[in-house]
């Protein structure tokens, strides 16, 4: 997986329907999608409970563009090689899941991943500074995570700037996450976001007996961020 700092769309599949990922995944990457963004939650960190390692490498099966896992699950270490080994490209943990995220995203990139840290919306970017060589991707939530469908939390625009200043010349990768839409997305690319999660945005109206509405989707939000 090469560095590349053009705009692209990861839809959740938070929001596909969960007894036919395989074929939401086939549908959603036939209509766009460059990036597939996996919500790995533990009924613990985050108020919800979806799958783990096994359905994820059942998952992974079925994605031929990037496998990009998201862990909201606390405490993160004990399963980075499980989630590794079922095909996730990038793992993300949260900066708050623990206290020792440098040992966490060490282990990510020790298990031949690439490291992504996921910040809440209440956490500052204080602590993310001395993180930056360890990192390739860092997530930031635009709702508190948990959920899919929730409103995007505007105080983020700010942050995705001063991170975007932050990271300067590294090759860094910001991702958004949460209410993303055709009119939330540029203001996020325009501060420095180049990966954006989608759940319901791309996959309301659809399904994989009418994918056509996911490639409307997707294109509505490329056409927002390109204009
Ligand atoms: O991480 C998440 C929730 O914790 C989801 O990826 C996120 O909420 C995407 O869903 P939507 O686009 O519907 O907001």
């Amino acid at each position: 997986m090469s560095f590349d700092r053009s705009v692209k769309i990861a839809p959740s599949i938070l929001s596909a329907d969960f007894a036919n990922f395989g074929q939401e995944i086939e549908a959603v990457e036939a209509q766009g999608a460059d990036w597939i963004h996996v919500d790995v939650m533990d009924g613990h960190f985050v108020p919800n409970l979806t799958f783990g390692p096994p359905m994820c490498a059942a998952i992974a099966k079925h994605i031929n563009t990037v496998m990009d896992v998201h862990l909201m699950i606390a405490p993160v270490d004990p399963y980075i090689e499980a989630f590794a080994e079922a095909g996730a490209d990038v793992l993300t943990a949260h900066l708050e899941a623990g206290a020792h995220t440098h040992r966490t995203l060490q282990a990510i990139r020790g298990a031949g991943c690439k490291a992504g840290l996921a910040l809440n919306p209440a956490t500052g970017l204080e602590e993310v500074e001395y993180l930056l060589d360890m990192v390739d991707l860092i997530c930031v939530m635009t709702v508190n995570p948990g959920f899919g469908g929730q409103k995007f939390i505007h105080s983020q625009v700010e942050k995705v700037r001063r991170l975007r200043e932050m990271i300067g010349d590294r090759p860094i990768h910001i991702e958004i996450d949460g209410g993303i839409t055709p009119e939330t997305a540029p203001l996020m690319t325009q501060a420095g976001a180049d990966v954006l999660v989608a759940g319901s945005a791309v996959f309301k109206g659809g399904s994989v007996s009418d994918p056509a509405p996911y490639g409307e989707n997707i294109r509505a939000i490329r056409a927002a961020v390109a204009g």
